[in-house]
């Protein structure tokens, strides 16, 4: 094995090569790198831990929150209010946003999470993560309101996640391309594993959650009779299905092996867009999905143009792959003609 790079050795070099990560943005990083960590202990003790089961809580969302939902997004709040380079927080677990209050030193940054992505399979013990997003306060006024966070996810400093599977992976991106670090546990330090990660192309497996089919828009359900059909129909080859139903696992396999995500709108919830959330789930994977080469829509837009209208805003999510993700685009666009 060749030299070891660190995190915070990859954060200095890319600030000096390229000059996106100004100090207090590499501190911030490193904090949010820090608090999974910390999560990744608790996640990895499970039953000893007492972290599994339900909080017996709901969210803003009216979902049942899991120990783990409450715990992560304590250690993500605390680990980031005395750092100095936040002046906000919000979360996937709180209503309105997180102020950094008074007796700590406030920065120029809002930072987003999802503390704890997949929830569903914390239990079952599968692979599930946290995702973030880190935008710049507007500077054109004094304090700070969920206005300021309402900005189109172009526009993000940086995004990533954290997966905490058979191994502990963090992935990140500042707008350079898209990086993983492996976290060893004997250090307890982030090691570069993957630089420039690409997305291939083109890709035979999709990931979507089949139950919905009934429900899903003709164009949705176009594509994947198509992939369904395989060799002998318009598509000429085989397909393979993966869902495991933690958006960083499915987007991690991505990354790794290409393939196309979609949690499309489907007939269900007919007035929302979507289930995943835009703010800290579509934009912060979209952002690190495009930087890989691949790309990311709503069926008809790139998702990272959407200009968002509240914090909790959901989003039809189609992303992976480019050139699948283009042809989903394109018979939605048809249809919408
Ligand atoms: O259970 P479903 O409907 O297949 O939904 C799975 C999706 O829901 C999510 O778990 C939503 O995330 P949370 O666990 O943070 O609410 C995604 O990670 C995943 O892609
Ligand atoms: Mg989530
Ligand atoms: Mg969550």
């Amino acid at each position: 094995m060749g030299k070891r790079i660190s995190l915070t050795q990859y954060l200095v070099e890319q600030q000096r090569l390229h000059g996106h990560i100004p100090a207090q943005l590499r501190l911030l990083i490193e904090v949010v790198a820090r608090a999974c960590k910390r999560i990744a202990i608790s996640v990895n003790k499970g039953a000893l831990g007492d972290v599994l089961g339900s909080a017996g809580t709901e969210n803003v969302q009216g979902e049942v929150q899991k120990k783990l939902d409450v715990i992560c997004n304590e250690v993500l709040i605390e680990a980031n209010e005395w750092g100095g380079h936040l002046a906000a927080m919000a979360s996937e677990e709180m209503e309105g946003i997180y102020l950094v209050p008074n007796r700590f030193p406030r920065g120029e940054y809002l930072l987003l999470f999802d503390p704890l992505d997949g929830s569903s399979n914390i239990d079952v013990n599968v692979s599930i993560g946290t995702i973030f997003s880190v935008l710049k306060k507007p500077d054109d006024h004094a304090g700070v309101s969920e206005q300021d966070f309402l900005q189109p996810g172009r526009q993000q400093a940086a995004a990533g996640y954290c997966i905490y599977g058979p191994q502990t992976t963090l992935v990140l991106t500042v707008g350079d391309g898209v990086a993983m670090f492996t976290l060893d546990r004997e250090q307890g330090s982030w090691v570069l594993t993957q630089d420039q990660v690409t997305i291939p192309e083109d890709t035979k497996e999709f990931a979507i959650n089949m139950s919905n089919m009934r429900h899903w828009a003709p164009p949705v359900r176009r594509y994947i009779d198509e992939c369904l059909a395989g060799k002998e129909g318009p598509r000429g080859k085989d397909f393979n299905m993966r869902w495991i139903a933690s958006m960083v696992a499915d987007v991690h396999r991505i990354l790794t092996r290409g393939g196309i995500f979609m949690y499309p709108w489907d007939k269900r919830e007919p007035d929302k867009p979507g289930k995943l959330r835009l703010m800290y789930e579509a934009n912060p994977m979209s952002f690190i999905v495009e930087q890989a080469g691949g790309a990311a829509t709503n069926g008809l837009q790139r998702i990272l143009d959407i200009q968002p209208t509240k914090l909790h805003e959901r989003v039809s999510v189609i992303l992976g792959s480019k050139n699948e993700v283009e042809r989903v685009t394109a018979y939605h666009r048809e249809a919408a003609q």
